[in-house]
């Protein structure tokens, strides 16, 4: 696309050496709210999305806000592509630093069209109106959007005004896209248009982007990686495949519907406590483990088997798993909670936590309830064991 005005800058533009070759923004930093401090340390290559994941209340938005320039940072800095230092005695505003930041809210001004909406950006850069509008229906048919330039955004559905406050934002060329939570609110025929026009554009125009998103489908859909923030620190980084089959905590495992527990390394073996007999997995440990070191097991909730723990034989006897010795691989629990899915449901065990997925057909066999002991187990071909520290 050309036209691009005087001041706005274009994604493939030359990097500042100081930088770093392919880097968008470098960010070693901290930020008080209150009792609430964020401290991370993170880098945006150039052209490239990076989400950000992390349970409520973890300091996902501060960062943005931080970055963005709504919040003061109270140590360290933040270095943008041109060479924009943020730290806490300098504080540009959000357009010196050529960051734009798209929230849930597309935010659009009711008293304008929608085509203007999408060149008030433009004509604050200078652009001429005429030039600015033809720019702006551009952008729009980019989105999806021609024909709908004339309406005011109230005539367009959420997902509309969305997609308008995205083009409003990549009009402007920003050196940093700042997304958070773009398709939360939306139904999920909505968001799946959205997250598809999102993707387009992002890579059509290799703007470098931060997403916040709750969503792993949508980390795995838009980023090529990701950095968790659990409590105001990154717990976890690296590319969003690699983060999601390897979870460092329980938060990055329960994101990526895998079972994650922390055991010890024991005679060559995976063990952790249960209720019952400690639970024993004979997968292969990683090279080096020491007797006693602490490890992860992770597994899918679809590749644990469920039993009740007393059921009748063929003969028609009952048998009761208390009373037989545990097999490697093999433990008893007890159900904490059914959730349904569209496929059977989600059972919830206790001690150690696990979640168990169990189809239709089987959940009606099994008659379940909260508090039922039942009897769980896995392949140790399924498990992968891993070091328990974090890797941030
Ligand atoms: N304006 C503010 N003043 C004081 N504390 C704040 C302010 N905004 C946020 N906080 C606190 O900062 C912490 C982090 O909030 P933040 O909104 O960044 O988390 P988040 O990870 O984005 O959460 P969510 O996913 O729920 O949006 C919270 O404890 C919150 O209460």
């Amino acid at each position: 696309m050309n036209g691009v005005p005087r001041g706005v800058r274009r994604a493939s533009e030359a990097v500042d050496p100081a930088l770093g070759h392919g880097v968008a923004l470098k960010a070693d930093f901290a930020v008080q709210r209150g009792d609430f401090r964020l401290e991370v340390k993170l880098t945006v290559p150039q052209g490239e999305v990076t989400a950000v994941m992390g349970p409520s209340g973890a300091g996902k938005s501060t960062l943005l806000d931080a970055v963005a320039g709504s919040v003061r940072v109270a140590s360290g800095q933040i270095e943008l592509i041109d060479g924009t230092i943020v730290s806490k005695r300098r504080h540009p505003t959000a357009q010196a630093r050529g960051v734009v930041m798209l929230s849930q809210d597309a935010l659009l001004f009711p008293h304008l069209s929608v085509r203007d909406n999408v060149a008030f950006g433009l004509t604050v850069r200078g652009l001429a109106k005429s030039r600015a509008r033809q720019v702006a229906d551009e952008w729009l048919w980019r989105v999806g959007l021609s024909g709908s330039g004339g309406h005011r955004p109230r005539e367009l559905s959420g997902g509309q005004q969305q997609r308008v406050a995205l083009a409003r934002a990549l009009a402007v060329s920003p050196r940093l896209l700042l997304l958070d939570e773009p398709l939360t609110g939306l139904d999920a025929e909505t968001a799946s248009e959205t997250r598809a026009v999102l993707h387009e554009q992002l890579s059509a125009t290799r703007t470098s982007t931060l997403i916040v998103t709750h969503d792993a489908f949508d980390a795995a859909a838009l980023a090529r990686q990701v950095v968790v923030i659990e409590g105001g620190r990154v717990t976890q980084r690296g590319a969003v495949r690699q983060v999601l089959e390897a979870p460092a905590t329980r938060f990055v495992a329960a994101v990526a519907g895998l079972n994650r527990v922390t055991g010890t390394a024991t005679r060559g073996a995976w063990t952790a406590p249960t209720a019952d007999e400690a639970l024993r997995i004979e997968a292969s440990l990683p090279a080096g483990t020491a007797d006693g070191a602490s490890l992860v097991a992770v597994f899918r909730p679809a590749d644990v088997r469920l039993a009740r723990t007393a059921e009748p034989t063929w003969t028609g006897a009952i048998r009761v798993a208390h009373d037989e010795p545990r097999e490697p691989g093999e433990w008893l629990a007890k159900v904490a909670r059914l959730e349904p899915t569209p496929g059977g449901a989600r059972v919830h065990t206790t001690a150690p936590d696990v979640v168990v997925e169990v189809p239709a057909a089987q959940l009606a066999a099994l008659a379940l309830s909260t508090g039922d002991p039942v009897r769980l187990s896995v392949d140790a071909s399924d498990v992968r064991v891993m070091a328990a520290q974090p890797s941030a």
